[in-house]
């Protein structure tokens, strides 16, 4: 969809007008609102705002699935006001991204301690029936979340978390500010900068041709298998951490290296998954497996993973006391990893 619109430039009354499409002028609005302070605090007016508690989000049930409501800024300050919080703790909030009508999303955390608030967290039942919702720990709903409200509620996650860690500079140990979309945070004292972070984590898919590597760690739920995954070291190519995740896990040397798709992952603290595809090099399938890291790995065939990609949960344990083989559910990147390398094997077994 293309239209007409007006790009506010820095200089006043300077506006060029030129065919943009919704996605770019989208991004601009975007970019301008974490640019300057007041164009956030007007988009606040109209946005509407995703709530928090200790980093859960607030959600609703509704036919299996998680919904995440959003409150306006009036309803906010009425809730607040009911609680015997101040709104001005409405600063605290984070900018998330903005509709295709530019209603700018917000994310606020009610249970964080801030410097508009302290003991926040008390309130939280009471919030809940008066929000008609529960905050859920995001790790347990994101399955059961669109795939907007699943993006968004990440983000502002990894966002509201990284501001609660980040209130003091580590150079001269005085509070940080930050700015009205919560895009950095300032040093008053020196101007030191810091901008929010991620950790740079390969998941990687090794093959031997015929068969694809999976592994899991204890703390995967039972029956549960993924793809090598590995925290980029300081200093690594994507390519080198790569090569060394899969020796250090399995005691593999791969080579072919071929990138398929990136997400942000929310967990433990804000990751932007890389998933790769790898080969291992000639006569190297024996597996040894790293028991500080992994749990077990194994190869698995084309058809064992084809039928593990459509099976349907729950997986409960089976009369023998095992449980079913199944891999990530579809939001994961894993599954869209596993998911290309069926279809890829598929493909080249077909007659030319
Ligand atoms: N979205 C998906 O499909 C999947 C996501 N993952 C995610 O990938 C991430 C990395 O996988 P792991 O096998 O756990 O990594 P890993 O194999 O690098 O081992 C984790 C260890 O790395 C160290 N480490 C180095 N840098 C770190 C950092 N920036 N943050 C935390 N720990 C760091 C810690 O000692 C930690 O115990 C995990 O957060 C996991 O949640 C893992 C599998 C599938
Ligand atoms: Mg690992």
């Amino acid at each position: 969809m293309f239209l007409y619109c007006g790009i506010a430039c820095r200089r006043k009354f300077f506006w060029c007008y030129r065919l943009l499409s919704t996605y770019v002028t989208k991004t601009r609005y975007l970019f301008e609102l974490k640019e300057d302070d007041d164009a956030c605090k007007k988009a606040q007016q109209t946005g509407a705002f995703y709530l928090f508690h200790g980093l859960a989000p607030l959600l609703q049930t509704s036919a299996h699935q998680y919904l995440a409501p959003r409150h306006s800024l009036l309803e906010l300050e009425r809730l607040l006001g009911k609680f015997g919080q101040d709104a001005q703790r409405i600063e605290d909030s984070v900018l998330i991204g903005c509709s295709e009508q530019q209603e700018a999303w917000f994310a606020l955390d009610l249970g964080l301690d801030s410097s508009f608030s302290i003991r926040a967290s008390l309130h939280k039942p009471e919030m809940e029936t008066e929000l008609k919702g529960s905050f859920i720990e995001l790790r347990k709903a994101l399955f059961q979340l669109n795939a907007r409200d699943a993006s968004l509620l990440s983000t502002a996650q990894a966002l509201l978390r990284w501001h609660d860690a980040h209130q003091f500079c580590s150079r001269s140990g005085q509070p940080t500010k930050k700015n009205v979309a919560g895009s950095k945070r300032v040093c008053p004292s020196n101007n030191i900068i810091y901008y929010p972070q991620m950790a740079p984590v390969v998941i990687t898919l090794v093959s031997d041709g015929t068969r694809c590597l999976l592994a899991r760690q204890s703390s995967f739920p039972k029956g549960m298998y993924s793809a090598l995954a590995g925290f980029c070291d300081i200093g690594e190519s994507v390519e080198e951490t790569i090569r060394r995740e899969v020796a250090e896990e399995v005691g593999l040397e791969v080579e072919s290296l071929q990138y398929c798709a990136s997400q942000h992952w929310p967990f433990p603290s804000g990751s932007l998954m890389i998933a790769c595809h790898a080969t291992v090099k000639p006569g190297q399938t024996e597996i040894q497996v790293n028991l500080r890291e992994l749990e077990t790995a194994a190869w698995f065939s084309h058809d064992e993973v084809a039928t593990a990609l459509k099976r349907k949960g729950p997986y409960t344990q089976q009369q023998n006391g095992t449980f079913p083989f199944w891999l990530p559910p579809k939001l994961a990147i894993s599954h869209q990893l596993i998911k290309e390398w069926v279809e890829k094997q598929t493909c080249s077994s077909l007659p030319a």
